[in-house]
């Protein structure tokens, strides 16, 4: 019995676009809510979110029994925070602010079994072998791994066609708010230096024949990375949706009450 395909990975490889959601509230119950919301993909953000890996692993087994594929990502690309969450079950991952071909050629090998790579052997223990009971799980592991990277600095962009060009690279994702910070547009992700910077970047990555991923809040900007050519995109956050919507409530709320009603307190 060989390792679960992976849904995403064959997805971009046939170049389906896939749209997904970031979630960032470090809770397996709400990443559970989130995940039957019909996003081919949710990206669990080790990064920016406060969590670790046993938080990252119960979401990534929350978000498994959904039809939503959860993707990963890592604080950085340490390779035993890599060995870890794959052995639990994470098959995608996006590594953030990788700015050389070195770097990239070392993150390849750590998603890698011997020889191909230095991931560590002991998948038996973890959920992403079904706890030994995948017994083809060591020899079929590597071709079910998704490996992105995150290019969001000049130096990055400097490095992206070497960075495409490797086997063992699935895609590419653009961080618009750390590339903008860096181009000296902090704050300033839609800023038309930054989305000529990531017009860009998708060309040169579709030239290597490989994925390329985005986020953005807004939808207008989601419209123009799609004519752009993103394969997988973000187009909100589940923090910034629940601030919007449950703000909204109580300002509808408040509107929508008739003069001669007691005011609501706190108002
Ligand atoms: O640089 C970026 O933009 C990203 O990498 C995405 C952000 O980190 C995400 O947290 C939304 O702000």
């Amino acid at each position: 019995m060989p390792a679960p395909v992976n849904p995403f990975k064959a997805a971009i490889r046939e170049d389906r676009f896939q749209l997904g959601l970031w979630v960032a509230l470090a809770s397996p119950y709400a990443a559970e809510v989130v995940s039957a919301s019909g996003y081919d993909w949710l990206l669990i953000d080790g990064e920016h979110g406060p969590n670790d890996i046993p938080l990252l692993s119960a979401q990534v087994q929350a978000v498994m029994r959904s039809g939503s594929h959860p993707m990963v990502r890592l604080p950085c690309g340490e390779a035993w925070m890599i060995k870890q969450i794959l052995d639990a079950g994470a098959q995608t991952l996006l590594i953030p602010m990788v700015e050389s071909v070195e770097q990239a050629k070392a993150l390849v090998k750590a998603v890698r079994y011997p020889p191909h790579g230095i991931r560590g052997v002991g998948a038996a223990l973890g959920r992403a072998s079904e706890f030994s009971r995948i017994g083809d799980y060591l020899q079929t592991a590597n071709e079910q791994v998704c490996l992105l990277l995150q290019i969001e600095s000049r130096a990055g962009l400097e490095a992206l066609d070497d960075i495409a060009s490797l086997e063992g690279v699935d895609g590419l994702f653009i961080g618009p708010s750390d590339l903008a910070a860096d181009m000296g547009y902090l704050g300033q992700p839609g800023h038309p230096a930054v989305t000529a910077a990531i017009t860009d970047a998708f060309q040169r990555i579709a030239k290597a024949g490989k994925a390329s991923g985005i986020m953005t809040l807004d939808l207008g900007q989601a419209h123009i990375y799609r004519s752009l050519g993103a394969s997988f995109m973000a187009i909100g956050t589940d923090v910034t949706l629940l601030v919007a919507a449950t703000e909204k409530l109580r300002s509808d709320f408040i509107s929508s009450e008739s003069g001669s009603a007691k005011p609501v307190s706190g108002y």
